[in-house]
């Protein structure tokens, strides 16, 4: 087992570069098993845990998938498998997303049930409304989904209950080779949608209005494979804006995309924070007294729920008390709980919690709840007292390429040890002790 050991006290400093986004490159990979015909080359890919599931998932389906140099090369053009076993999916829920082009592609998709996880119950039923309205036959049992059409898919009028991100791609990929117009309303918004719907019309579909509420997908007969480079990751941005603030220090964010993190924006600067917009990214420079805000997470362009546990590190440093709202995951607060290892004066109260800010943060054994919970204790070990130690890694390495390489190129004290070495490294200075 890893960890990561932090030791507060530094501010940062310099210039660190974003990836390509997580969220959305697994919808675009998967975009490309709609592809009957040529290569499909995804540029800009980040190296994560994620990336390597999604690439496995397809590869099971029988497309040819190779990964290098942060490039995914996919050939979908043989005859495709039709399941997705749970293996993968209880790895990563994101996997659902292969659902709606099988079901385009083949006619038939069967994927594991999902299940629940560490931010919520997160149930699909919005992505198989929409599959049902364009004629899928849909049946629960075994642990699986299996979606069936008789033909094609055909176009219709859907309306999703909430703007679910994973729906709308969903129902967009099984659209692009449906019979006719599907009109989906109340979608959601968020660049990774945009990013999606561009790969797809690269491939010969006819999306429009992603970015807005309303999509309207005319149905083509085949697609093809097609070049893409992947949108910057707005969530890694913004946790590393969340670095340079909470550390007082000044650092520019490269590749930050300032329209994609506007309610960020906006929310840091509330807080007395300094945020330039530079040609090639986003500089923050870190107050030395942070003001309390409130946060409501909300869809696109509301603010995101991604970016709920990094906030809550940068309220833990700022004067007066907080409070967070969370809307869109009913259980995203484990992470509550380590924080409040690190003394943190915090209390859950309903979908909300109420936080005070300036305590004697103190560094202290703590363990990642998510990927995201993962990231926000490691920023509050930046700014405790003494050192930190961060476990359950496997969530930070879903999300975040080499995180504590790059908090270290700013100037952190940090570092990933296996547990191992660390006992091993107690021991020599338990020795050298001893014989001074
Ligand atoms: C891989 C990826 O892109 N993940 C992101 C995606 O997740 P994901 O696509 O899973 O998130 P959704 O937008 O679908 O979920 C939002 C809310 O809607 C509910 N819901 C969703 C679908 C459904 O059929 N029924 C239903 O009730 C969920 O339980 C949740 O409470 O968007 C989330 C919300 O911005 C982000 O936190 C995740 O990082
Ligand atoms: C919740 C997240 O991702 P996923 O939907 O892949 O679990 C996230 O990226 O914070």
């Amino acid at each position: 087992m890893e960890k990561i050991i932090v030791r507060g006290g530094q501010r940062l400093y310099g210039t660190v570069k974003v990836e390509g986004a997580k969220n959305a490159v697994l919808p675009v990979i998967a975009a490309t098993l709609l592809a009957s015909d040529g290569k499909s080359v995804i540029c800009d890919v980040p190296t994560l845990s994620d990336v390597y599931t999604i690439n496995e998932v397809l590869r099971n389906l029988h497309a040819e998938v190779v990964f290098e140099n942060n490039t995914v090369v996919v050939d979908a053009s043989r005859e495709l498998k039709d399941e997705a076993p749970f293996e993968y999916v209880r790895k990563m829920r994101a996997s659902v997303l292969v659902m709606g082009s099988l079901l385009a592609r083949n006619g038939r998709a069967r994927v594991a049930l999902p299940g629940g996880c560490a931010i919520g119950s997160r149930p699909i039923d919005q992505h198989l409304k929409g599959f049902e309205a364009m004629g899928a036959k849909v049946k629960v049992g075994n642990g699986f989904i299996e979606a069936e059409v008789d033909g094609r898919l055909k176009g219709a009028k859907i309306y999703l209950d909430f703007p679910s991100v994973g729906a709308t791609e969903n129902i967009m990929m099984a659209a692009t080779l449906a019979q006719g117009t599907t009109i989906i309303e109340n979608v959601a918004k968020e660049p990774e949608i945009v990013d999606l719907a561009n790969f797809l019309n690269k491939m010969g579909a006819r999306v429009r209005g992603a970015g807005t509420g309303t999509l309207r997908i005319e149905g083509v007969d085949v697609l093809f494979g097609a070049e893409h480079n992947i949108i910057p990751d707005r969530i890694e941005a913004g946790t590393f804006m969340v670095a340079a603030a909470i550390t007082g220090g000044n650092v520019l964010v490269q590749g930050a995309v300032p329209e994609h993190i506007s309610s960020l924006i906006a929310k840091m600067e509330e807080m007395g924070v300094t945020i330039i917009e530079e040609e090639d990214g986003v500089r923050v420079i870190g107050p030395e007294r942070l003001k309390a805000v409130d946060i409501k997470t909300m869809p696109h362009p509301g603010f995101p729920t991604d970016m709920q546990s990094q906030m809550m590190a940068l309220l833990l440093r700022a004067e007066g008390t907080s409070m967070i709202t969370e809307t869109v995951f009913e259980n995203r607060f484990m992470h509550v709980e380590e924080f409040r290892r690190m003394n943190a004066d915090i209390k859950i109260e309903g979908r909300s919690v109420i936080l005070n800010g300036l305590s004697n943060l103190q560094g202290a054994e703590v363990s990642a709840t998510d990927l995201r919970a993962a990231a926000a204790l490691i920023l509050t070990g930046l700014v405790s007292e003494g050192v930190t130690r961060v476990t359950e890694l496997k969530h930070l390495d879903r999300g975040y390429v080499n995180f504590h390489g790059k908090l270290a190129s700013l100037g952190a004290d940090i570092e990933r040890v296996k547990e191992e070495e660390e006992t091993f490294i107690e021991v020599q200075n338990y020795v050298s002790d001893m014989n001074a």
